[in-house]
């Protein structure tokens, strides 16, 4: 007898699928108080979204229209989640959810509600905790499994920045980045690892994101031969303070020094507005300004298979753990 059919459900951001798409986007975006508390309260939160989406979607969509009018980030997600699923085996179903933009969980979880399965896996793509993502997407599929599915019985991945095989992948994309810089940059290189920023609020309230960061950093560099390097956060996105130190600054200072520069996004898993925007084109353009010899990025995990053998490890690890 064949196994009852289980779901795998990969959570993430979400992003515009259309340029018209970008402020309706940004104004879910903006609503999240888990993700950012606008002034004067909840109850003041949603006008104040449509307020500020209407006012930043010109810039935004302008961001969106250099990477081909979308972001690529449903596209990855849905191929993280089908080859990760076959490689888990026949009894199990893919499935993708957005924090804020369609797939959303509410439709998710009624498809798996139509599917029979009454077993699922739930894994956020965001390898490092922070309240903002991976606490904020956790929240809005467990009370969309509330409203739709109550018997659902899941079992949530949240925090998987040590996972070995994780790392092996990341030290792969690395080692990929490596093979293209010319050989007199080499010896002069840095690697400057660039994380989303956080507000400073969030890393002093406890959320253990830079600490997790910083530990993901150690175990890629543990497995690559020695290279100079530098974390740096970047995309922040309003007047408050934000995590340091900012990206960009490295940029400057490397271009100062005229060191090489080879970035790697780390705390994103596959490429999107941050990868082909702001690293390929800002700081691009940032490093030849200020006189950066060499400018390179690492390829985002998307669907390496090294990086699809992880995900299912750990889904596989979650299940043996539960039995
Ligand atoms: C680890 C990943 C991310 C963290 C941490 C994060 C925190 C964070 N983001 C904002 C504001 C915006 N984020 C936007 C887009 C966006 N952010 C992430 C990832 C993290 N955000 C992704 C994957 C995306 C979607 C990218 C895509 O390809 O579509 C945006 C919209 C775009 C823009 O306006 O530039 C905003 C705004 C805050 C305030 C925050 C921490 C609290
Ligand atoms: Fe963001
Ligand atoms: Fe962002």
């Amino acid at each position: 007898m064949s196994e009852p059919k289980k779901a795998l459900v990969l959570l993430n951001m979400g992003g515009p699928d259309s340029l018209e798409a970008v402020e309706p986007f940004l104004c879910n975006l903006f609503s999240d108080r888990d993700l950012i508390q606008l002034p004067l309260g909840a109850l003041l939160q949603k006008p104040f979204a449509r307020l500020i989406s209407h006012f930043r979607a010109k810039s935004v969509r302008e961001n969106y229209r250099r990477i081909g009018g979308k972001s690529p980030l449903l596209h990855w997600t849905q191929r993280q989640a089908e080859e990760t699923a076959t490689l888990l085996g026949g009894d199990w179903l893919p499935f993708v959810a957005m924090r804020y933009w369609a797939p959303r969980a509410a439709e998710v979880v009624q498809a798996i509600r139509q599917q029979g399965i009454d077993e699922a896996v739930v894994v956020s793509l965001y390898p490092h905790y922070t309240g903002a993502t991976t606490g904020s997407s956790i929240k809005d599929f467990k009370q969309a499994v509330a409203a739709h599915h109550p018997a659902l019985r899941c079992r949530y991945i949240e925090d998987w920045h040590d996972w070995p095989a994780y790392l092996d992948a990341l030290a792969d994309c690395v080692r990929e980045g490596l093979a293209q810089v010319p050989a007199a940059q080499r010896n002069q290189l840095q690697l400057l690892f660039s994380a989303h920023a956080l507000p400073q609020k969030f890393i002093e309230r406890g959320d253990p994101y830079q600490r997790h960061i910083e530990q993901t950093v150690a175990g890629v560099m543990a497995r690559l031969d020695s290279c100079e390097h530098q974390i740096g956060y970047q995309s922040r996105s309003g007047p408050v303070r934000w995590m340091a130190p900012d990206s960009r600054e490295l940029i400057r200072a490397a271009g100062a020094a005229g060191r090489p520069l080879l970035v790697v996004p780390v705390a994103f898993v596959s490429d999107h507005i941050e990868t082909l925007e702001e690293i390929d084109g800002e700081f691009r353009e940032l490093a030849e300004a200020c006189g950066v010899p060499w400018f390179g990025r690492v390829p985002a995990l998307n669907d390496r298979p090294s990086f699809i053998a992880a995900l299912a490890a750990l889904v596989r690890r979650a299940v043996s753990a539960a039995v």
